[in-house]
């Protein structure tokens, strides 16, 4: 890692005023998203602020009716060098129903980096290693329909990581994976950020990745609320009247509902979002 100050370092991501309308709702209106190489970048807010079409904004799968993305100091429009950026989707699952096996997934990461023709030694070497970073390298021949959801995040996470990306975005990697394997990987994480990879995550909270994290952008209804150093965690839950900071970023003790809770699952004490 090199020493010069953040904002001094290049924008890996540049996204400028960015609107986009699902449906007939405005989910982005007009967010300023800026991702310098190195920074670890946490995207928090409510349930349906736009975090995670924000990060689909920002890898082109979601146009935009106004504004503008820049991928490394490039227009979308002729941006190629998608191998330079590994994405984890908000959990989605890993099986499709296809008997694919662990081996299999992971080695589809690979394919932007495959030279023509079969993989090759390194391409083997990076599938190891990326399933060893994530604590998954003893399932690597087993079916990912045989995996819990967590372990099938896991899976995810190396498919990602074995492209050996330089900008890595994740919606949400936390979700759904207990709390001995969030450490395995927050370090998996670290790692990564050591070497120099520039990270962007969603989350509802910091957990494990918080000694990690840059900055934290948190969103509201679509627009960025706070952007600078990531809330603070406090060691009790506040009453209610204090649970938003006069600059209107939230403060802990807010409760967030996962989207894969299912109906009548109880609201995760996120501790950091409103
Ligand atoms: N395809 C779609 N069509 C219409 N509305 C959509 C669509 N996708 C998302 N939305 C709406 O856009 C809003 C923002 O959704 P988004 O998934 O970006 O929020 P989020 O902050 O990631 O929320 P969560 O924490 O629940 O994942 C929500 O109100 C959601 O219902």
């Amino acid at each position: 890692m090199d020493h010069e100050e953040p904002e001094a370092r290049e924008p890996v991501i540049s996204l400028t005023g960015a609107r986009a309308t699902l449906g007939s709702r405005p989910v982005l209106r007009g967010v300023d998203l800026t991702v310098r190489r190195g920074e670890v970048v946490a995207l928090l807010g409510a349930n349906g602020s736009g975090k995670s079409t924000a990060v689909r904004a920002a890898v082109g799968q979601v146009p935009l009716s106004g504004g503008s993305l820049q991928l490394f100091g490039t227009d979308l429009k002729r941006f190629r060098k998608w191998s330079r950026i590994g994405y984890v989707p908000q959990r989605t699952t890993a099986a499709s129903g296809v008997p694919a096996t662990v081996r299999e997934v992971v080695s589809s990461g690979r394919l932007a980096r495959t030279k023509l023709g079969l993989p090759g030694r390194g391409d083997k070497a990076a599938v190891q290693r990326a399933l060893e970073l994530v604590g998954m390298a003893d399932r690597i021949k087993d079916s990912v329909n045989a995996l819990s959801g967590g372990q099938q995040q896991r899976v995810l996470i190396a498919r990602a990581l074995a492209a050996e990306p330089e900008l890595l975005i994740m919606d949400e990697p936390m979700a759904g994976v207990d709390l001995a394997n969030q450490e395995v990987l927050a370090g998996a994480l670290r790692e990564q950020v050591a070497d120099g990879v520039t990270v962007l995550l969603v989350l509802h909270e910091l957990g494990p990745l918080e000694p990690l994290i840059d900055r934290a952008v948190v969103l509201r209804d679509g627009c960025v609320t706070h952007d600078g150093p990531p809330p603070k965690a406090a060691a009790s839950t506040p009453p209610s009247s204090q649970l938003r900071s006069s600059r209107g970023y939230p403060q802990p003790g807010h409760d967030h509902v996962h989207p894969h809770d299912g109906p009548g699952a109880e609201p995760i004490r996120t501790g950091l979002l409103s």
